[in-house]
């Protein structure tokens, strides 16, 4: 269970990686006080601060979650997590070290790269141990007067710290330029903080413990000194323990670059490590998104920067691959074979309001499609990784993602919502949105079908379709298995075919699912067959509240688990496949299809199904629910 793996002993004692230039490295578990290595690396120094941790433990080859699932297996188990860790263990990971000195291409490039200030002030201070032994992890929400801060980011790390996942020693501070006290941060947090269902015992203390380690700090996006304030006050708070440091950059795209050059300059652990957060949006094409990340390197290495796509946090995402690589019944059907389709659904029953502004820039494409979808899609079709470390993972994901044909005007279908009357209630369209040009032609809904030029995928298309202010909120992956050879059974099927298909559904949200509709007989003397589902309703197995996908990735961040995080080139594949499209649409300024706020969206894509001999899946009258 997650939440007793987050409170038992270890969750206080935190593995610290100083300055290595690759993420979820290296960690060694030793003695209770911390130690630095340090390893010549031609000119320069790669340091590790070695610690006793229970995450530390060969934090290489076990991830957070298969040191979760080993402890579910086998919580008693000495052997699983020796401590300190066996002789065996501490030569093999200096065999990775040596191995990457030796002939690993990234760290052969790396060695040339000029050290970041970052870099510079970890391994300067990674030559100075920190003298209490202990660690504190300081999270700083960079636009924390805002709403995704408010709704999301700081009630996530509140229930982090109510699972015992936060570390013993925490802070958390806002840095905004509005002004603030502590005490009005803390009023604003406090409304959207929520203990678990299951286990509301000291829930008011806990909530008490929590604000009080929440404080304030306003200053301008770009201002060293302000963030030299800050820093001052953080060290306040870290005392002279070793200070690890995680920003989240809660702020428009545009400031990105300036807070990470103030926090590389300014604000940056010189002993522990110090990791940013960014969010979305990445860029607004392939040349705005590089120039993102050049800007971002000049001040961050790859390693410390995490590209969160929040989509990679929800549960069922994250269960994707346990799915397909832990069943038989499914990883060998994982083909052209017997895939004739794959559908990736997002809808949402509400518009843009309130969001307008920021959403006209960028459309539904670059909002739900171009990172959310085809993160699952990549997921969804990644060849077998070699381990579920970051790399490897990440690797099959860059892959899949550069196999996959651009797209273009012809496979897509583009809307935007109208307004609609409800009873004598008008409800307003997109373009009636103060913050939104009454000429807009950005798309609130778009239908795609893509394509992957590789030996699995071959024809199968991959239909994507997102859409605002639709008639319910849902999103769903959607497989549909291609008819069975010489049906025994056809003639009860009628002329359609298609509704004999194998149907798996993986329902994200709401209401997290897994089903399977499988053809079945109606009892009875006769012979009429029936579609039935097979169902995992994940609110009836499972009692175990669903974390928000929030708290996943921050604790990941704080661990150092970079495999839910999206790399650079990853996220130049995702956005070499749109761009060809994103440029037509802006060239040849085309116009989207209106459809009714509250509707299934344009006719259009019931076109484009067809063009491919489908159908949407969420179309059936048994998916209207
Ligand atoms: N909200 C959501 O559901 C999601 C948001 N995101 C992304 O997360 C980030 C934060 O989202 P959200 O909280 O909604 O964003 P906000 O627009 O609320 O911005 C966050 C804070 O940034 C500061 N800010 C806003 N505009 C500017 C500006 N032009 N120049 C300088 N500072 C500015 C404000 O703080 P102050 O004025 O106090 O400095 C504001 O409180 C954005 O990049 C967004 O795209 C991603 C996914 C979902
Ligand atoms: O990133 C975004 O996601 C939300 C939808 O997230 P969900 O977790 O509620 O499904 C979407 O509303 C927003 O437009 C987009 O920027």
């Amino acid at each position: 269970m997650e939440s007793s793996l987050c409170s038992s002993s270890g969750s206080q004692n935190w593995s610290s990686i100083a300055v290595s230039r690759r993420s979820s490295g290296y960690g060694l578990s030793e003695s209770p006080m911390p130690k630095v290595v340090g390893f010549p690396h031609q000119n320069r120094v790669v340091s590790l601060h070695v610690q006793r941790s229970r995450t530390a433990v060969a934090t290489k080859s076990l991830g957070r979650r298969k040191l979760q699932r080993t402890v579910a297996f086998a919580p008693s188990s000495p052997l699983l997590f020796p401590s300190p860790p066996s002789a065996s263990f501490k030569t093999a990971a200096s065999q990775t070290l040596a191995q990457n000195d030796d002939g690993d291409g990234m760290v052969e490039q790396q060695r040339i790269d000029p050290l970041t200030p970052i870099e510079q002030a970890s391994i300067e201070g990674s030559l100075r141990p920190p003298s209490s032994g202990e660690s504190t992890v300081s999270i700083t929400v960079v636009g924390a007067s805002g709403d995704l801060a408010k709704k999301k980011i700081f009630p996530a790390l509140f229930a982090l710290f109510y699972e015992g996942c936060l570390p013993k020693h925490f802070t958390i501070f806002g840095y905004a330029r509005s002004k603030m006290t502590d005490e009005e941060l803390r009023n604003m947090i406090c409304g959207n903080l929520s203990c678990r269902i299951s286990q509301r015992e000291s829930c008011d203390d806990k909530m008490k413990y929590f604000l009080s380690k929440c404080f304030y700090h306003s200053g301008q996006y770009n201002s060293d000194a302000d963030f030299k304030q800050l820093d001052n006050k953080l060290k306040m708070h870290e005392k002279d323990r070793l200070a690890n440091r995680l920003f989240y950059l809660s702020i428009p795209p545009n400031i990105f670059i300036d807070v990470a050059r103030c926090v590389s300059h300014s604000s940056a652990s010189t002993q522990g490590w110090t990791r940013v957060i960014v969010e979305k949006p990445f860029g607004r094409d392939s040349e705005s998104s590089a120039e993102l990340t050049r800007g971002l390197t000049q001040f961050l290495t790859e390693e410390q920067i995490y590209r969160i796509d929040h989509y990679l946090g929800k549960e069922l995402v994250e269960n994707l691959s346990v799915l397909r690589f832990s069943n038989l019944v499914f990883e060998p059907l994982w083909s052209r074979q017997y895939i004739r389709n794959v559908q990736f659904l997002f809808s949402e029953d509400f518009g843009t309001e309130g969001r307008g502004g920021y959403f006209d820039n960028y459309g539904i494409i670059r909002d739900i499609m171009q990172n959310h979808l085809l993160q699952m899609l990549a997921l969804f079709a990644m060849e077998p990784p070699v381990t579920l470390d970051a790399e490897d993972v990440r690797n099959e994901k860059v892959k899949v993602l550069r196999s996959m044909r651009k797209l273009h005007l012809e496979d897509t279908v583009l809307g935007q919502y109208k307004c609609q009357m409800r009873g004598n209630v008008r409800i307003p369209g997109y373009t009636e949105d103060k913050t939104v040009p009454s000429n807009s032609i950005t798309p609130t809904f778009a239908a795609a079908a893509l394509f992957i030029d590789n030996a699995r995928w071959d024809g199968v298309p991959f239909l994507m379709k997102a859409g605002k202010a639709l008639h319910n909120r849902r999103t769903e992956i959607r497989v549909q298995f291609r008819h069975v050879p010489g049906n025994l059974y056809k003639w009860s099927f009628g002329a359609d075919l298609d509704q004999a298909t194998n149907e798996l559904v993986i329902r994200v949200q709401p209401d997290e699912s897994i089903y399977l509709k499988i053809n079945n007989k109606i009892p009875g003397l006769g012979m009429r067959l029936d579609r039935s589902n097979l169902n995992l309703q994940f609110a009836n197995r499972y009692s175990e509240e669903i974390p928000d996908a929030y708290e996943r990735l921050l604790l990941d961040a704080i661990e150092g688990e970079r495999r839910l995080f999206i790399r650079s080139d990853e996220l130049d594949a995702a956005w070499a496949i749109f761009t060809p499209l994103l440029k037509e649409l802006e060239t040849r300024k085309v116009a989207p299809e209106l459809y009714p706020y509250g509707s299934r969206g344009p006719i259009g894509a019931y076109y484009l199904a067809a063009k491919y001999n489908m159908r949407w899946g969420d179309m059936n009258l048994e998916a209207r629910s």
